[in-house]
Parts: C-alpha cells; sequence; structure tokens
C-alpha cells in the first residue's frame, strides 16, 4: 500500500490518502477504524452504483453502519445547486446527525458535489473520498475543493472542505471508459507539466492505456504526492496552488461556453493547456518546442490540442472574462517556462487575442 499524508497543520487538518489495489473490498473495515458513528450516507452516480454500489453498501452494513445510498445522475450537469435541496432532504430522511459520515463514491462530480453537500449540511459532517476514476483519483478527491458550477462558470460556488481520508483503489478503473482515463491522463500530465519533468518524460514512453495501467499504482501516487505538497503551502489558493490551474482559465471557459455538455474536464483542460502554451511560446514566454513536446504527449493519451471549431473562441473568450481568479480585472495565467516550471503571470483577455477569428466576443 502507498500511503501518503496532507498535513495542513493552520487549518486543524491531517488526513490520509491510501492507495492500493483491491481496497475497495476492505472499505467497511477503513470507514470503521475513522469513525464511531453508526450512520453512513453513500453519494454516488448510477454508473459507479451499478458496479460497486452493492459491495460497498455490504462492507459498511458488516461492519454494523445502518447504510443509506443517494444515487445521482451521472455527468457534469448534476453538479449544480439546483441538485442541492435532494440531496439535503435525503440526508435528513436517513436521519444524518452531526457525528454521521458522508461517503463520496464516484467521480469529480461526486466528489466535488458530495464534499459541498458535507461541508453544508448540519455546517459540516465528516467526508470519505472514494475516488472512482482516473480524475479523482489523481486530482479532485485531495486538496479539499468542493463545489459546484453555475451557468456563468466552472466551480462558482463552493468551500475548502476537507476529508477525513482518501481511499483509492485503482482496480476499480478497469470499468472506466476510454474517454474518462483520457480525461484523467489530462490532469496527470498536468502534474508533469508544471513540476516534474521526469514524470512527463515517463508519460512519454507508456504509449497506451494499458501500459499506463502497468505503473498506474505509482503514478497515482506522483500526482497525489505532487498535490499535497502545493496543498500543504497554499491551502487557500492564494499563490502556488494557482499553478494546479494549468491550462483551466480556458479549459473552464470552454465547458461553461457548452453548458458542460460536449466536451469533458480533462479534454476541455487538454486544449486549454496547449493552446495557452502556443500563444505564450509565440510570445517568447516559453521555451521554444514546448508546445510541440505537449501536444505529442497528448496525442499519445488521446486528448485533443485545438478545438475543432476555431470559430467558437470569440464567444468562449466571454467566458474567460469572467474567470473567478481575477485581481482587478487581471487575469492570473499560468505559463510553463519549460516542461516541468511553471509560473503565474498576471494579464487580461487579450492575452488570448490571437485566438479571435475576426469580430469581437460580445
Ligand atoms: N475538486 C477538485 O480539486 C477537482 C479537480 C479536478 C477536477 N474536478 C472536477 O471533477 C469533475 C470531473 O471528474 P470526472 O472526470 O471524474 O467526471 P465524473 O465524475 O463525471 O466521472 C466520469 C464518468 O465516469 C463514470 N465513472 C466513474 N468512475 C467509474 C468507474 N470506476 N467505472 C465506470 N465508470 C465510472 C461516471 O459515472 C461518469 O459517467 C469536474 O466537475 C471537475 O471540475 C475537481
Ligand atoms: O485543486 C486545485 O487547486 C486545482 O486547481 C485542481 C484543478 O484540476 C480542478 O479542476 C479544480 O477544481 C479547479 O478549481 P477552480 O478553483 O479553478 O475552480
Ligand atoms: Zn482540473
Amino acid at each position: 500500500m502507498n500511503e501518503l499524508n496532507v498535513n495542513l497543520p493552520q487549518a486543524s487538518v491531517s488526513y490520509a490518502i491510501k492507495i492500493e489495489k483491491g481496497l475497495l473490498q476492505k472499505v467497511g473495515k477503513e470507514v470503521a477504524q475513522l469513525t464511531k458513528s453508526r450512520r453512513v450516507a453513500v453519494i454516488t452516480d448510477r454508473n459507479v452504483d451499478s458496479y460497486y454500489g452493492a459491495a460497498v453498501e455490504q462492507q459498511l452494513a458488516d461492519e454494523g453502519f445502518e447504510v443509506s445510498m443517494i444515487v445521482l445522475q451521472p455527468g457534469e450537469q448534476t453538479k449544480t445547486l439546483s441538485m442541492m435541496p435532494q440531496i439535503f432532504s435525503q440526508l435528513i430522511e436517513a436521519g444524518l446527525t452531526r457525528s454521521d459520515v458522508i461517503v463520496a463514491l464516484g467521480g469529480g462530480v461526486i466528489g466535488d458535489i458530495a464534499g459541498f453537500a458535507a461541508a453544508s449540511y448540519l455546517r459540516g459532517i465528516d467526508l470519505v473520498q472514494i475516488p472512482t476514476s482516473l480524475l479523482a483519483q489523481v486530482d479532485s478527491s485531495v486538496g479539499g475543493k468542493v463545489g459546484v458550477d453555475l451557468p456563468e462558470g466552472k466551480n462558482l460556488v463552493g468551500s475548502f472542505y476537507h476529508p477525513t481520508q482518501v481511499i483509492i483503489d485503482p482496480e476499480v478503473l478497469n470499468t472506466l471508459t476510454d474517454h474518462y482515463f483520457a480525461d484523467g491522463m489530462a490532469e496527470v500530465i498536468k502534474y508533469g507539466c508544471i513540476w516534474d519533468a521526469d514524470f512527463f518524460d515517463s508519460l512519454l514512453k507508456l504509449e497506451s492505456r494499458d501500459a499506463v495501467m502497468t505503473e498506474i499504482e505509482w503514478i497515482i501516487a506522483r500526482c497525489c504526492d505532487i498535490k499535497r505538497e502545493v496543498v500543504e503551502q497554499d491551502e487557500k489558493d492564494k499563490g502556488l496552488r494557482m499553478l494546479l490551474n494549468f491550462g483551466h482559465t480556458l479549459g473552464h471557459a470552454i465547458e461553461a461556453y457548452y453548458h458542460y455538455e460536449h466536451i469533458t474536464h480533462g479534454h476541455a483542460v487538454a486544449i486549454g493547456m496547449a493552446t495557452l502554451t502556443e500563444i505564450s511560446e509565440a510570445r517568447e514566454l516559453t521555451e521554444t518546442g514546448t508546445a510541440d513536446q505537449l501536444r505529442r504527449v497528448l496525442k499519445m493519451h488521446r486528448l485533443p490540442s485545438e478545438m475543432e471549431d476555431t470559430k467558437v473562441y470569440n464567444d468562449i473568450l466571454s467566458f474567460v472574462r469572467k474567470d473567478k481568479k481575477q485581481l482587478n480585472n487581471q487575469l492570473h495565467v499560468v505559463l510553463l517556462n519549460s516542461i516541468g516550471t511553471a509560473a503565474t503571470h498576471q494579464t487580461d483577455v487579450s492575452f488570448f487575442d490571437s485566438l479571435r477569428t475576426g469580430g469581437q466576443d460580445h
């Protein structure tokens, strides 16, 4: 087993990230070690429930927990404020009190919305993250960002709320579709870009999903460890943590432009990382050849580098203008110096002007 510990003494928070093939079979015992409570609500989505819901429910019941399953529709469109009343009603119906536990069993959508429910219900109850998509295992289950989207933009309502433990079983990735596996690889590649050139190089040697799966425990552990290191230095996203947003300024704008349909988070972030790096290389802010390296690794892992229809950029830029990480109308964009190192730059939306195809955005 790989075990990492996230320590945030200023927030009086400390939690373990456990990574082991087959760990889902021991989930009842893991949760039982964390709490004296007897009630657990498992929040999941229909897909994940169909594969793993019954087994998780049974294991928790075997440990004496009274278990309620809250099963949501899969997909980004579930991550909205309008879902919250339904979730809160189900938590009340299940009789969950302040000393009980919410288990988030699913991908990043479930982790974010169940985490937001845990942060708000009764002003906060314990949360255990059991991420089941690659993206959730390498990124969203760690670091405490929870929340929901608004039509105006991604993750515009939420909070920082840390789990009491993150339980990662890489074996569950076997049932993930290729599309969502690629989504997770976008965030994996992001870590190589902003933090670790050797890690990036190792991704260039793993040419297929099967090859990635041979190294999966190590890959997940490396990503979680980078995120741990960043979050421990800047929990509230005021400085260093913004590096984890590489590719997201444009990526989030693309997702919002498409109303959170048609393009998923990792694919949008892949386009954001490649497009931004092309622009910053043209402006001599990034070492020549970096965009090529990035496009190569994205292609290898079945990810796009650009929008199929470049005419939509004009309209996407109106969402970039609304990005939440602004200070005095200045955007924070994360640019690579070269593969493995990055820095935050303050700029305005005109940084993206080369994407315009004539006319003004509105
Ligand atoms: N909080 C954070 O720090 C953070 C970080 C990165 C991304 N995110 C958020 O995460 C979300 C994307 O997460 P995602 O890509 O996991 O999407 P997702 O939760 O929609 O999961 C992707 C799909 O895979 C299915 N699925 C999940 N695990 C499965 C499994 N083991 N087997 C079969 N199917 C499975 C789900 O049902 C869903 O259809 C976005 O909302 C993004 O904004 C949050
Ligand atoms: O944890 C972080 O910090 C990140 O930026 C990780 C991102 O991959 C993730 O998509 C996150 O949800 C973005 O946060 P936001 O604050 O830009 O909405
Ligand atoms: Zn992301």
